[in-house]
C-alpha cells in the first residue's frame, strides 16, 4: 500500500500501463526504436511519410505503397471553407497550439469520424491538413492574407515550410524538416499518447483522441519545451553569459527547458541527430551565437547536474535558423506525433479495455453533513 502511495504520487514512473507494439524508448541503453527499427537509421535513410506508413500501417511501404500513400496525403491538403472561416476568427496572440487544437476540434465537427472502419482515410486526412491548418492561420491572423494551401511539394515538411514561408524549401531545409518529423513522431506512453490512448478506451472518435493529445502536448514539461529552450538561449549573447546564466538558474532551483527525462538517464538518442543538423543550419546561416550558447548550456548542465538534452533542445535553434516563427515550434511536433498519436488509437481499438486506474483516497473519513445555515 505504502509503495503504491508512492508510485502513484511520482507520475506512475516505472509502471507499465498496458502493452505496445510499436515504439521501446531506453529499452537498451539509451535507445529508441520504431516497430524494431532504430532511431539512428530511420532519420538517416527514410522520408516521415514512410515512418508515417510503417507506424500505421504495421510494415515499412514498397516503393509502389510509398508513392501512393505520399499522393494521396497530398491530395488531402486542402481545407473547408467551414475551417477556414473558423480559423480566421481566432485571434492574433491565440497560442498556435491552441489552434491546433481548435482546428483539429472543428475538423471532426465537419468530417467526423461515423464507423472505426473510417479511421485510416481520418488519420491520413489529420497527418495532411495539419500543416495547412496552422499556416493558413498563421498568414491570415499576421499578414491578412488566404494562402493557397495545395502546393506540389511532396513531403509533410517541405508543404510545412512552403505554406509559411511562400515559397519552395531548400534541400537542405526539406531534409531536416523530414528527421524533425521522424524524430518526434512516437515514444511510446508519453503524456499526450497515453492521453490519446485514455480518450480512445471510451471507443471516443479519432478527433476527440487527438485534440485531447494536443492539449496535453501543450505544456512545457511536455512538447511546449521546444519553445521554451528558445526564450532559454536567446536570453545569451555569448557563451560565457549562458553558463553565468544557467548556474544562477541552477542556485535558484530553476527548471532549465529541454533538458532531462522521466525515462531516458543518461542521453536522448534524438539530441545527437538534431544537434548536428542543427550544426549544419548554424553553418549555412552564419550563426555565431545561439548555436554555441546552446552547446554550452548542454556542458554546463552536463557537468553541473548530469542532466542531458531531450529531444526538444537542439530542436529550438535547427527551428530558428530555417526561419520558423519560436510559437509555431510546437505545432510541427503535433504534426509529427499525430502519426504515432493514432497509431496508438489504433493498437488501443483493436484490444480495448476501458482504462480506469485507482487511487489511494487521501481525504477525511466520516464526514458528516452540515446544513448550509450552520457552517463557518
Ligand atoms: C519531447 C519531450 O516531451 S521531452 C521532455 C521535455 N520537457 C522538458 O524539457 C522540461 C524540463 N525537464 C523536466 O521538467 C523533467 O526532466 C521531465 C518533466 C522531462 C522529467 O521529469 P521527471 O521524470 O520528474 O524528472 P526526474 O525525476 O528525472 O528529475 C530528477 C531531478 O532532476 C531535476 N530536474 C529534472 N529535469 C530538470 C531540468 N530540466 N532542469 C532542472 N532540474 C531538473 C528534478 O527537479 C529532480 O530534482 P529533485 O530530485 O531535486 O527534485
Ligand atoms: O517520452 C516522454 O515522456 C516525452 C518525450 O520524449 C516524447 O514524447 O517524445
Amino acid at each position: 500500500m505504502a509503495e503504491a502511495k508512492q508510485l502513484s504520487g511520482a507520475g506512475l514512473r516505472g509502471q507499465v500501463a498496458g502493452e505496445t507494439a510499436l515504439c521501446t524508448v531506453g529499452k537498451s541503453g539509451a535507445g529508441l526504436t520504431y516497430r524494431g527499427y532504430d532511431i539512428a537509421d530511420l532519420a538517416e535513410k527514410a522520408q516521415f511519410e514512410e515512418i508515417a506508413y510503417l507506424l500505421l500501417r504495421g510494415k515499412l511501404p514498397n516503393r509502389q505503397e510509398l508513392d501512393a500513400y505520399t499522393k494521396k496525403l497530398q491530395s488531402l491538403r486542402g481545407l473547408p471553407a467551414a475551417l477556414k472561416t473558423v480559423l480566421e476568427q481566432i485571434p492574433k496572440d491565440a497560442h498556435p497550439m491552441d489552434v491546433m487544437r481548435t482546428g483539429c476540434s472543428m475538423l471532426g465537427n465537419l468530417e467526423t469520424e461515423e464507423d472505426f472502419s473510417e479511421q485510416d482515410d481520418k488519420i491520413d486526412r489529420m497527418l495532411a491538413v495539419f500543416p495547412s491548418i496552422i499556416t493558413y492561420w498563421y498568414r491570415f491572423a499576421h499578414e491578412g492574407v488566404r494562402i493557397e494551401t495545395e502546393s506540389d511539394v511532396d513531403s509533410i515538411g517541405g508543404h510545412f515550410l512552403e505554406l509559411l514561408h511562400g515559397k519552395k524549401p531548400s534541400e537542405l531545409h526539406e531534409r531536416v524538416m523530414n528527421v524533425s518529423l521522424i524524430l518526434y513522431a512516437e515514444h511510446e506512453f508519453n503524456a499526450s499518447t497515453f492521453t490519446a490512448r485514455v480518450c480512445a478506451s471510451t471507443l471516443s472518435d479519432i478527433h476527440s483522441c487527438v485534440t485531447g493529445a494536443i492539449g496535453s502536448l501543450r505544456g512545457p514539461l511536455h512538447g511546449g519545451a521546444n519553445e521554451a529552450a528558445m526564450a532559454l538561449i536567446q536570453k545569451f549573447k555569448t557563451p560565457e553569459e549562458a553558463e553565468e546564466g544557467l548556474m544562477g538558474m541552477l542556485e535558484r532551483k530553476e527548471k532549465i527547458m529541454g533538458f532531462g527525462h522521466a525515462i531516458y538517464k543518461e542521453s536522448d538518442p534524438r539530441n545527437a541527430i538534431i544537434k548536428q543538423w542543427s550544426k549544419k543550419l548554424a553553418e549555412e546561416v552564419g550563426d555565431t551565437v545561439l548555436y554555441p550558447v546552446s552547446e554550452r548550456c548542454e556542458a554546463v548542465m552536463w557537468r553541473e547536474k548530469k542532466l542531458f538534452c531531450n529531444a526538444d533542445f537542439f530542436h529550438a535553434s535547427a527551428y530558428h535558423f530555417m526561419g520558423i516563427p519560436t510559437e509555431l515550434f510546437t505545432p510541427i511536433f503535433v504534426m509529427s506525433r499525430v502519426s504515432g498519436w493514432t497509431a496508438h488509437v489504433k493498437e488501443q481499438r483493436e484490444n480495448n479495455r476501458i482504462i480506469r486506474p485507482s487511487a489511494d483516497y487521501t481525504g477525511p473519513a466520516d464526514a458528516k453533513w452540515v446544513p448550509i445555515e450552520e457552517r463557518p
